[in-house]
């Protein structure tokens, strides 16, 4: 039997904790408020921003919503950038990603100061994560590791396999496994025999941005499946990089898409922005 993961339960709960700890703030004339910044008009990345706006407005967290046009330069993304570095009533900001092609994301990334990087992609937050000492978290990895402590599962000691190295899912989340004491593993396109090293793996994360690859095959009896993947099939619809109905009877833990990774990586783009905001009162 396969115990699917709900991402929605638990993001709630979650949010519900943080709608308190934002009710707490604003007692103490602190409004948490998050900045998120959409270029261009790329429908997936459209869903994703208003479901962050969306899940802010549930807790209480004020949601400054900046949309750009697809010619907006990289001068004055980094102005805007800079602008909100600056302002002490802004406690995060997050500058949705992919962008478009004439701007240089690595300089976006690196221009958002590390103490206001909810999303924890800045260098100097990659380095704390790398080395055990997390200032913020990234909060796709993060949330999977908040699954895990929701169900139980003890990741000491264990073969994790994390399929995909992408600077977003990938690394963090190899970083995260081992802070946690697992046995890490990752892989990428130039793996040979992926195959054989997913199925010795008693946590396999998956996160390649190839609609329903992984199959029944690349799972061994009773392990803990991770489905990262967003992609949308020929009919439309929306699938993850794991063949569910393959994987499911076979895996111990399976999470669905929708509705596993994707709102539990909200719910913790939000704690981040709380936290952030409860450290601007020390
Ligand atoms: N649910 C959520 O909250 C989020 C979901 N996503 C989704 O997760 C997926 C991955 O995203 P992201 O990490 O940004 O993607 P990227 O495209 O940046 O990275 C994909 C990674 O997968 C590897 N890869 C690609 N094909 C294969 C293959 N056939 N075998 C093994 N490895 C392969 C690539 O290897 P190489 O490095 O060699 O090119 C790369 O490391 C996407 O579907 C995305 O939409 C992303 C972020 C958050
Ligand atoms: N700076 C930045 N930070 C990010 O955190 C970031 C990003 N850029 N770029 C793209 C990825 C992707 N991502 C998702 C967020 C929510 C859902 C989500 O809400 N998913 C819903 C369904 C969505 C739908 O219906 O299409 C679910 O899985 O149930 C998915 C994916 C954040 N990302």
């Amino acid at each position: 039997m396969t115990v699917i993961m709900n991402g929605n339960e638990l993001s709630k709960k979650i949010k519900e904790n943080l709608r308190l700890r934002a009710t707490k703030l604003k007692e103490q004339n602190i409004e948490p408020s998050l900045v998120v910044v959409l270029v261009g008009e790329d429908p997936a990345s459209q869903v994703y921003v208003r479901n962050k706006t969306r899940a802010a407005e549930q807790i209480g967290i004020n949601a400054i919503d900046i949309r750009l046009p697809e010619t907006t330069t990289e001068a004055e993304i980094l102005d805007l950038i800079a602008k909100y570095n600056a302002d002490e009533t802004v406690h995060g900001i997050l500058v949705q990603l992919p962008l478009p092609k004439h701007i240089n994301e690595d300089r976006i990334t690196q221009a958002i100061s590390p103490l206001k990087d909810v999303d924890g992609f800045h260098p100097v937050n990659m380095g704390h994560l790398f080395m055990n000492e997390p200032l913020a978290l990234p909060c796709t990895p993060h949330g999977i590791m908040e699954f895990f402590k929701e169900y139980n599962i003890d990741v000491t000691g264990k073969n994790a396999v994390v399929i995909g190295r992408s600077n977003i899912v990938g690394r963090p989340m190899a970083a995260l496994l081992l802070n946690a004491n697992a046995t890490v593993t990752v892989t990428h396109s130039r793996t040979q025999n992926l195959k054989e090293i997913a199925r010795e793996a008693d946590i396999l994360v998956v996160a390649i941005g190839r609609g329903e690859f992984v199959d029944a095959d690349y799972v061994k009896e009773g392990a803990v499946v991770i489905d990262v993947g967003m992609n949308r099939n020929a009919a439309g619809k929306l699938v993850g990089d794991v063949d569910f109905a393959s994987v499911n009877g076979k895996a111990g833990y399976l999470t669905p898409v929708p509705r596993g990774v994707g709102p539990m990586t909200i719910a913790m783009l939000m704690q981040q922005t709380i936290e952030f905001a409860e450290r601007s009162l020390n």
